[in-house]
């Protein structure tokens, strides 16, 4: 019998998953990956085995009623009948937010629970949709080791310039700081630069992490020195349905002038603005936008990739030059004409695409004359995960 471990990554659009076989000494071996899209709106489910070869794919045609809950039991259910021989030793999670105190993986506990349920209000979006799953499993399995990883706690080596907000200092003390998230995929990124392109390893580069929340990472020798988010996961970057950076002077406004009731500002800011609101309610997702001959869509693309470059600037400055640029996540991934209007925009760098490279989604996008070597690089959060539930588990 082969011991496995579970991962769980519920990111705002989507739930994804992955079962590890442990080999010894200490290898993980993908049996399989899948993932449920577009959780909110038309759920779509699909699962492979190690080759690819397709082992489910169901859609459907509403969101389940109940929210998430129902489609994280099917995910557990289904892969509990894909088992075969396979003992699960751990189920490990990535949880959105670890607040000032959690920078490292750890065993859930009743007390940890608790902990993480006290700092939902820092991430309404993720953090129950990670939590939930965390307690049905507990209920169901009360024996079986489950793991948190935290998509904050990669930045936690962030210097204190780049993590503080210039509030007076009791704020600090209250936590109110940078945090950074997409923790676990920078970190999943900085693991394979050794292997995948040394000198960057090495070196200043800007990890975009482009999927339905969006943010960049500043790594210096594969360490995170600066990020586009902050406190929340609503800074930085326009996202599907968040905006980034917004002048506070806004929400006052709303609050105090427009009426606005503060759970309206909260749906409007996480739920209704970012692709989705520029577009006019054509869609939060990338792929139907590029497809969209409405102007709407086009400007939102347009303010996506031009806010894209205005923060890579600024972290360039903050890693004193750049080496690297490295595309991730879903639109990172899979879409060359967000990746072409990014480096157009940072041709001034010294960025040069090879148009070509970028169309087939190699490995390696820019053209050898370039001054920065831009990369597309799958990330792997399920392995990340993996990998920590595994060390937890063994040191227990
Ligand atoms: N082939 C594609 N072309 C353009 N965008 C894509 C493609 N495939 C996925 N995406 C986009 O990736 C985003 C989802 O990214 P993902 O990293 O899976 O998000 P999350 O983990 O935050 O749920 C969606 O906007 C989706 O449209
Ligand atoms: C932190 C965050 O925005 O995550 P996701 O991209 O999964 O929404
Ligand atoms: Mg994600």
């Amino acid at each position: 019998m082969t011991e496995a471990i579970l991962t769980l990554n519920a990111g705002s659009s989507s739930l994804k998953f992955a079962l590890f076989r442990v080999g010894r000494p200490d290898t993980l071996a993908l049996a399989l990956r899948g993932e449920i899209e577009a959780i909110a709106a038309h759920p779509h489910f699909q699962a492979w085995d190690a080759d690819g070869k397709a082992l489910v794919d169901e859609r459907w045609p509403d969101a389940a009623a109940g929210g998430s809950q129902p489609l994280f039991e099917k995910v557990i259910d289904w892969t509990e009948a894909h088992l075969g021989p396979d003992r699960l030793i751990a189920v490990g999670h990535r949880v959105v937010h670890g607040g000032p105190d959690h920078a490292e993986p750890e065993r859930v506990t009743p007390e940890l629970l608790a902990a993480l349920d006290r700092i939902t209000p820092l991430a309404p979006l993720h953090q129950p949709q990670n939590l939930a799953p965390i307690r049905a499993i507990a209920a169901a399995r009360p024996d079986l080791p489950q793991v948190a990883c935290f998509d904050t706690a990669f930045h936690h080596t962030m210097p204190a310039v780049a993590s503080r907000f210039a509030l007076p200092r009791e704020y600090e003390a209250m936590a109110i700081r940078r945090y950074g998230f997409h923790g676990l995929s920078y970190e999943s990124i900085a693991s394979r630069l050794p292997d995948l392109a040394p000198a960057l390893a090495r070196g200043r580069v800007i990890v975009a992490h482009l999927g339905n929340g969006a943010s960049l990472c500043a790594l210096n020798h594969g360490r995170s020195i600066d990020t586009t988010m902050g406190f929340s996961a609503l800074d930085g970057l326009v996202m599907g349905t968040r905006p980034g950076t917004l002048d506070p002077g806004v929400i006052l406004y709303l609050l105090q002038e427009r009426g606005m009731t503060a759970s309206e500002v909260e749906d409007l800011l996480y739920r209704r603005s970012g692709l989705l609101g520029v577009s006019g309610g054509i869609s939060s997702d990338m792929r139907t936008l590029l497809e969209s001959p409405d102007p709407r869509a086009a400007e939102a693309v347009d303010l996506f990739a031009y806010r894209i470059a205005r923060e890579a600037g600024g972290l360039t400055s903050s890693l004193g030059g750049l080496d690297g640029l490295v595309f991730t996540a879903g639109i990172g991934e899979h879409a060359p004409p967000i990746r072409a209007a990014v480096c157009q925009r940072l041709e001034w760098l010294g960025v040069v695409l090879d148009p070509a490279a970028n169309e087939r989604g190699d490995a390696l996008i820019s053209a050898p004359q370039s001054r920065v070597e831009v990369r597309v690089i799958a990330t792997d959060e399920e392995r990340m995960i993996a990998r920590h539930t595994l060390a937890s588990v063994e040191q227990t």
